[in-house]
């Protein structure tokens, strides 16, 4: 079997299209812009890159961007001050908090300071507890852009057996609760596992979110299974630097059904999700019916 590769860059350029096709709309019918505000602690080169490309991709679908840039000495308190104010401006429907913070920080306590209703990573304990119990909420972007793929791809994913590889918070938490939310049978699989190579055998759906490079090896996969692989690993290999997900690509898509790549694919819908998530919190902090396909 030769996998299908699930194109997350061309998938994610249909969600901006959607996304501007929205925002044009609010405009036109009833002058709102939309805002996402992100916020960048410190100068780690990497976040700085996804903090730029976040930036240009929110002014292409017709939004505005507010970026806001702290050394890394900054004490909490204005870090704390800062999302005070965000959440008090009626432009702002969005409020990015890059991760991780500098040591100094208290992530929890930061992520809950934000107003839930603009909290667009859906990290808020609020989001957390309400989409739990299956209530209306800001989905975590990286699960939302998974759960988008498996739906384009499968249709229904009512009866599957999934397994999601990694127990974080901001991934492996959320994609099982979504992975539920669409009646699969879902198993949260982690470092302590026993057997894990079994405990992936047996899954329809594997979402790897562990962070080790390709890890995941083919003779894990069952024939025609979908693999959706969260991890960006920076590696050297051969002298240059090369980026790998946390499924070994080659031998997994010898068996696999279909497969993301890496890059380009739950990378580029991570930020379209969080363009559709700034669109979302808009229309509802404004009372106009959300936008339909974008949200869980
Ligand atoms: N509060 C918060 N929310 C986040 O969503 C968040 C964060 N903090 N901190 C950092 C991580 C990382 N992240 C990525 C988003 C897109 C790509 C992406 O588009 N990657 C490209 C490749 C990029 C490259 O070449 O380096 C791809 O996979 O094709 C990667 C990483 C969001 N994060
Ligand atoms: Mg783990």
């Amino acid at each position: 079997m030769v996998a299908e590769i699930i194109d997350g860059k061309a998938f994610a350029a249909t969600v901006r299209g959607h996304v501007a096709d929205h925002v044009a709309r609010l405009k036109e019918e009833h002058g709102i812009t939309p805002g996402l505000a992100v916020v960048l602690v410190g100068e780690d080169p990497a976040s700085q890159v996804y903090v730029r490309s976040k930036g240009k991709q929110t002014v292409e679908v017709g939004m505005n961007s507010y970026e806001h840039k702290l050394s890394a000495d900054t004490p909490q308190k204005d870090l704390l001050d800062l999302i005070d104010k965000l959440n008090n401006d009626s432009a702002v429907h969005g409020i990015l908090v890059q991760l991780p913070l500098p040591r100094h920080m208290n992530e929890d306590l930061v992520i809950n300071a934000i107003d839930p209703a603009k909290d667009v990573d859906g990290f808020h304990i609020s989001n957390v507890g309400l989409l739990g119990t299956g209530q209306k909420s800001m989905v975590p972007c990286t699960p939302l852009g998974c759960l988008m793929m498996l739906r384009d791809h499968h249709g229904s994913l009512s009866g599957k057996d999934a397994v999601v590889i990694g127990r974080s918070n901001i991934v492996g938490k959320p994609m099982a609760q979504l992975l539920l939310g669409d009646s699969c049978t879902v198993t949260i699989a982690h470092s302590r596992t026993k057997d894990l190579p079994d405990v992936v055998r047996r899954a329809d759906i594997v979402v790897a979110a562990v962070g080790r490079p390709e890890m995941v090896q083919g003779d894990w996969i069952k024939e025609g299974a979908t693999v959706i692989d969260v991890g960006i690993n920076r590696i050297e290999r051969d002298g240059k630097n090369v980026l790998v997900g946390d499924v070994h690509y080659e031998s997994a898509a010898a068996v696999a059904g279909a497969i993301t790549p890496v890059p380009g694919g739950v990378g580029p819908m991570t930020i379209a999700c969080l363009l559709a998530n700034t669109l979302t919190a808009c229309c509802r902090a404004n009372g106009l019916p959300e936008p339909e396909g974008l949200t869980a």
